[in-house]
């Protein structure tokens, strides 16, 4: 029997077609639009994820929050990538795109759920159709995000996780290293942890652990990373905040973004990119 069940909706998103996978009691949404993961609960009611009330799927506006799929240029598109200078979107093309349902599979200890997208108008690689898979592995205690091309090309990607933080103050994350490029200040940079997320936080962190740990609240939030040569940390703040039409203006406030990404492009290299989550409960 399929562990999966296609759903039409999910929180405001009143029309979107998505799925629903469960494994004992974890649970999880994705939105066939982007690819694009809505909703991760290890246990009824626990959300990891934040999404913003004001996304929107319409006008082929990318979903604001969740975990967005950047693929196969991250930010934007770097010349390299793009030799024509063609007008291509922020993060790549497949946020705002269809995604096909493959399959799912129930194991003994998980279960599965894995869509796919094609591509033929990538810059540069026009004659070629490529194809980006994702797959969602829910454990009772964890899941995992894997991005999958196997065509070895020069390509970026993110996995770009909005995560719930009920105080953005009082939220830590380990893990990132001391080496980052600030894209705010357009510099590199050798610091201390911890951040302290008290202004627009927008780094490239190059020497990041395999496993991150995000403490909040009274849960911490093991985020470990394979196939990744970075990790970027965003959040906002106030101002930014308010000039984006899908953030409330205080949004900033409950989540931060940790995104494990693959950004070097040295050599054409096929993708094979991972985040998995474990919440534990601290106190
Ligand atoms: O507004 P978006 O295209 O979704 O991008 C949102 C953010 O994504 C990443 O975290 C980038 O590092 C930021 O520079 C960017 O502002």
């Amino acid at each position: 029997m399929s562990s999966a069940s296609a759903q039409l909706g999910f929180a405001h998103l009143t029309d979107l077609p998505c799925y629903r996978l469960q494994f004992q009691q974890a649970s999880l949404v994705v939105s066939l639009y982007g690819g694009h993961l809505l909703s991760y609960q290890p246990q009824p009611g626990q959300e990891t994820l934040w999404l913003s009330p004001l996304a929107s799927w319409h006008q082929q506006q990318p979903l604001r929050g969740g975990v967005p799929i950047c693929w196969p240029w991250f930010g934007p598109i770097e010349a390299k990538l793009n030799p024509e200078q063609q007008a291509v979107p922020n993060h790549g093309l497949v946020r705002n795109r269809m995604w096909t349902y493959i399959d799912s599979q129930a194991h003994s200890d998980f279960n599965s759920l894995t869509l796919s997208i094609s591509i033929d108008d990538m810059p540069g690689h026009r004659a070629k159709t490529l194809s980006l898979t994702l797959c969602l592995r829910l454990y009772a205690d964890k899941l995992s995000i894997t991005l999958e091309c196997d065509e070895p090309m020069l390509q970026q990607a993110a996995l770009h996780s909005y995560f719930q933080v009920p105080s953005l103050n009082a939220c830590t994350v380990q893990g990132l290293g001391q080496r980052f490029m600030d894209k705010v200040r357009q510099q590199h940079f050798i610091e201390a942890e911890p951040v302290v997320f008290n202004q627009e936080i927008d780094r490239v962190y190059l020497e990041p652990a395999a496993q991150l740990s995000m403490q909040s609240g009274h849960y911490q939030l093991l985020i470990d990373q394979q196939g990744h040569d970075s990790t970027v940390l965003w959040n906002p703040a106030a101002e930014r905040s308010k000039a984006m039409a899908d953030l409330p203006d205080h949004g900033y406030q409950e989540f931060v973004c940790v995104e494990t990404a693959q950004l070097q492009m040295a050599t054409p290299s096929p993708l094979q990119l991972t985040q998995t989550l474990q919440l534990t409960k601290t106190e």
